[in-house]
């Protein structure tokens, strides 16, 4: 199971191939768009999502409901690229054409100056059209087909944030993926925690008054999933490792923690592993989960939680100080229209990308063509589990 994006954020569509995706398995163009729509929302966002309204164009792949085991072709068409056309289009044009917005400052932070050193081009706006993050989209848009897969094979999902500048959220580690999402998805910014949340979005106003951007951390809870999925045996099959990876590469992501994470280089070994214990009913479980459901690059049966951190947005409407590539001067970075924070949104980014890599080592473990055979495969290995 595998997917790739293409497309520019002011070009025509951005469009998305999943392969791997069994036969027989209900996805509609409806669990699409609601991933994409959630990505969508969250206070903070710029004038961008406002012309946008993300919803899919299923290209190939599903027929009447049921997917095909073929790929699956999906686009996502760009609203803002009517006033992006004489600028983003694919034929030659005149050399004062493109002057016009021609990017020659560029942003700390962002991939504009290595990415014109690596590929050549003078003009970073043919870095920052690929680099930005509206690629997120096309990703979600595949999160979501991976989300479908496990919701159908009893693994549920949900990312919210927990902290933005600094304000931290309440954590509330017992509520189920239904409540948490209920309760995230009424939030403006995504958060459990009510009061921290409106001291998030006040964090949020300042900073777009002041024209700074501020960051945070989201967190991803996956309830549902067995015992022993990843494996130890090779880097690369470690579930924790390929998590680790994908939330790594969410634009402006800086780290990646699973339970408690970073916390766990100050405390006791006693302080940190999660005591085995088994019941009739449930076979093995663990007493805490401070591991964040994973032991040996797989996972213990207990609900994955894993945290990603997100800098700041690079562009500032007060910029920092840059060289203009042409002239050598100093001058302040180019101002592109520009979020103040998306951490909310990129809670739902990472749900997406952690769906797709739980999917994928499901997928690896219980290889079948056929959608009822994934499901008849994965509940017997459940009660082979339960029973060891
Ligand atoms: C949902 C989302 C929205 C973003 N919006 C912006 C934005 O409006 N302006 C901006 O400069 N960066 C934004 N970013 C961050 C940049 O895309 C990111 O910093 C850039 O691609 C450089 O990559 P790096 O930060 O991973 O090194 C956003 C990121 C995410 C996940
Ligand atoms: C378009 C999206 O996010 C964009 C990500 C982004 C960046 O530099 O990463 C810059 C902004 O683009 P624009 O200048 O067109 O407003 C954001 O709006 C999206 O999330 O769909």
């Amino acid at each position: 199971m595998r997917y790739l994006t293409a497309g520019e954020s002011h070009g025509k569509q951005l469009t998305t191939i999943v392969e791997g995706i069994p036969a027989l398995m209900p996805l509609t163009t409806e669990n699409i768009n609601h991933s994409l729509l959630r990505r969508q929302k969250g206070h903070g966002r710029g004038k961008r999502m406002q012309i946008e309204k993300d919803l899919v164009d299923i290209a190939g792949g599903v027929r009447h409901g049921y997917t095909l085991g073929s790929p699956i072709a999906m686009v996502v068409h760009n609203d803002d690229f009517k006033h992006w056309i004489d600028i983003m289009g694919e034929d030659p044009v005149e050399s004062d054409v493109d002057i016009r917005r021609k990017v020659t400052r560029p942003r700390p932070g962002h991939a504009d100056l290595n990415g014109a050193l690596k590929y050549g081009h003078r003009d970073m706006r043919n870095i920052l059209e690929r680099s930005s993050a509206r690629e997120t989209a096309a990703r979600v848009a595949a999160g979501a087909v991976a989300k479908t897969m496990l919701s159908h094979l009893g693994i549920e999902i949900i990312g919210y944030v927990n902290e933005i500048a600094g304000i931290k959220a309440d954590e509330k580690p017992d509520l189920s993926v239904t409540e948490k999402t209920e309760i995230s998805e009424a939030s403006p910014v995504r958060c459990l925690d009510e009061e921290a949340g409106q001291k998030m979005m006040d964090a949020i106003d300042q900073a777009k008054k002041d024209g700074d951007s501020i960051g945070g951390v989201c967190e991803v809870f996956v309830e549902g999933i067995p015992a022993g999925i990843g494996s130890y045996v090779h880097y690369d099959r470690k579930l924790d490792g390929r998590i680790a990876g994908a939330v790594q590469s969410i634009n402006a992501f800086k780290g990646v923690e699973f339970g408690i994470g970073f916390e766990a280089a100050r405390k006791n070994g006693s302080e940190v592993h999660d005591e085995i214990t088994w019941s009739e009913e449930n076979g093995y479980y663990r007493k805490s989960n401070r591991l964040g459901g994973f032991e040996g690059g797989m996972t213990t049966g207990m609900p994955i939680v894993v945290k990603g951190v997100m800098k700041p947005i690079p562009t500032l409407y007060k910029p920092l100080q840059s060289i203009d590539i042409d002239s050598k001067e100093v001058f302040n970075a180019s101002i592109e229209r520009s979020d103040s924070c998306a951490v909310p949104a990129a809670a739902v980014v990472m749900e997406h990308v952690v769906a797709f890599e739980v999917a994928k080592a499901i997928l690896e473990q219980f290889p079948h063509d056929q959608f009822p055979k994934l499901q008849a495969a994965l509940d017997q290995y459940r009660e082979e589990v339960r029973c060891f």
